[in-house]
């Protein structure tokens, strides 16, 4: 009897960011501990600046070393896609373990962009691999600091499903409070986590997107997070309300963090299809490096029982998802934006149009028809 074959489970690959020293290795080195991230491949820069060298017991196999935890670690020689190409070929050869996760150790002042579109983009790797998230660490003393410096950092940050904070330790009681604050208005959805307080752990930190290896439904509310957009909007309303009152700025917000954005956009009716294809096709096309992230669930009029979930950063967005049912009671559409250099009233207008609702100072017939410029509104000859 043969074996039934189907369609390859993909394999989750997570990507560890953070500013040069933010902690990443220190944070790899306790989580290829934990017996979750037993069948792991590790892609790193380089062995000798990640410091594993105490858990590398052998090597595995050319360019590759065993982890004492059983996990593999690879470097980057040629390109990525040359690296994940070549581990999907060994592994299905059967010359090293079959791994069932990759986790790539960015260098500090890598942009994770270029990283997710080198597998999403590419016509196998996109079969093989899903995206789990992206983890970024940021050192809470030097934080602030690498925030107000390096524009990559900011965005570092802002594209994170999980936010690490490292050597909290290192601080007095609460003196990351600025700190978190800012990161929440920057990425109001990650959870930040406590790197020193035990918090960072694989069960935190794996299973931030939306892959479920059982098939389960995905807890879309949990990976959306719309609520603490809405929560943040209050904060900033409240915030700028009291700053006013005051006669002073509440905060001095950064020139970077000023850049970004964070929103949600909620909408009772289904919208067509083609209207939303075409709405995420111009946005992403004519401003897609200033998408740091976007996510969402949609209902689509042509099948309203079936949401669609879409996923992007920067120009980068996933393949949608059609879900079998709703996950819960709530049938709205729901997109979260964390925008950079891109204005909300842009976005909320240019949804607008697309679901076919007349805004105040769009065109209408009248105006084109005054439009100097515009045939219909020239002058007839007689
Ligand atoms: N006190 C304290 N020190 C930490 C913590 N996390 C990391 N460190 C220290 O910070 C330094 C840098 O940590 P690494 O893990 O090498 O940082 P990295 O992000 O991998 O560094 P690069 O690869 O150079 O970008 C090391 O000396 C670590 O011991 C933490 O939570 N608390």
């Amino acid at each position: 009897m043969t074996k039934p074959t189907g369609p390859v489970p993909p394999i989750p690959l997570s990507i560890l960011t953070g500013f040069l020293g933010a902690g990443k290795t220190t944070l790899l080195n306790r989580l290829l501990r934990d017996p979750a991230l037993a069948d792991t491949v590790v892609i790193v820069n380089e062995f000798g600046e990640i410091g594993l060298d105490h858990l590398l017991v052998e090597q595995a196999d050319e360019g590759m070393v065993l982890l004492s935890s059983g996990c593999l670690c690879c470097t980057i020689r040629g390109d990525l896609i040359a690296t994940l190409e070549d581990l999907l070929r060994r592994r299905d050869n059967g010359r090293i373990l079959p791994f069932r996760r990759v986790v790539i150790e960015t260098t500090g002042l890598a942009d994770p962009a270029p990283v997710l579109h080198t597998v999403l983009y590419h016509p196998y790797l996109a079969i093989r691999y899903v995206l789990d998230g992206v983890i970024t660490l940021v050192d809470a003393v030097n934080g602030m600091a690498t925030l107000d410096a390096h524009a990559e950092s900011v965005k570092q940050a802002a594209v994170a499903d999980r936010l690490v904070l490292t050597k909290t330790d290192l601080l007095p009681e609460c003196g990351a409070a600025g700190l978190v604050a800012r990161l929440r208005r920057l990425n109001p959805a990650a959870p930040i986590l406590q790197a020193a307080g035990g918090e960072a752990t694989a069960a935190a930190l794996l299973g931030a997107g939306l892959y479920d290896p059982d098939g389960k439904i995905p807890d879309v509310r949990r990976w959306l997070q719309a609520e603490a957009f809405a929560q943040d909007r209050d904060d900033h309303a409240h915030e700028h309300a009291h700053a006013h009152g005051h006669g002073h700025h509440h905060h001095d917000v950064n020139r970077h963090d000023d850049r970004i954005r964070a929103f949600c956009l909620t909408h009772d009716a289904p919208i067509q299809g083609g209207a939303f294809d075409l709405f995420l096709e111009l946005l992403r096309s004519a401003h897609g490096p200033n998408l740091l992230r976007v996510k969402g669930i949609v209902a689509i009029a042509e099948d309203p029982d079936h949401p669609v979930l879409v996923q992007g950063v920067q120009h980068v967005f996933h393949p949608p998802v059609r879900l079998p049912a709703w996950p819960d009671d709530d049938r709205r559409t729901r997109l979260v934006f964390v925008l950079r250099d891109l204005d909300e009233g842009f976005v909320t207008r240019l949804w607008d149009a697309f679901r076919g609702r007349p805004a105040v100072d769009a065109p209408d017939a009248a105006a084109l028809a005054d439009n100097p410029l515009s045939l219909r509104g020239a002058p007839r000859l007689r």
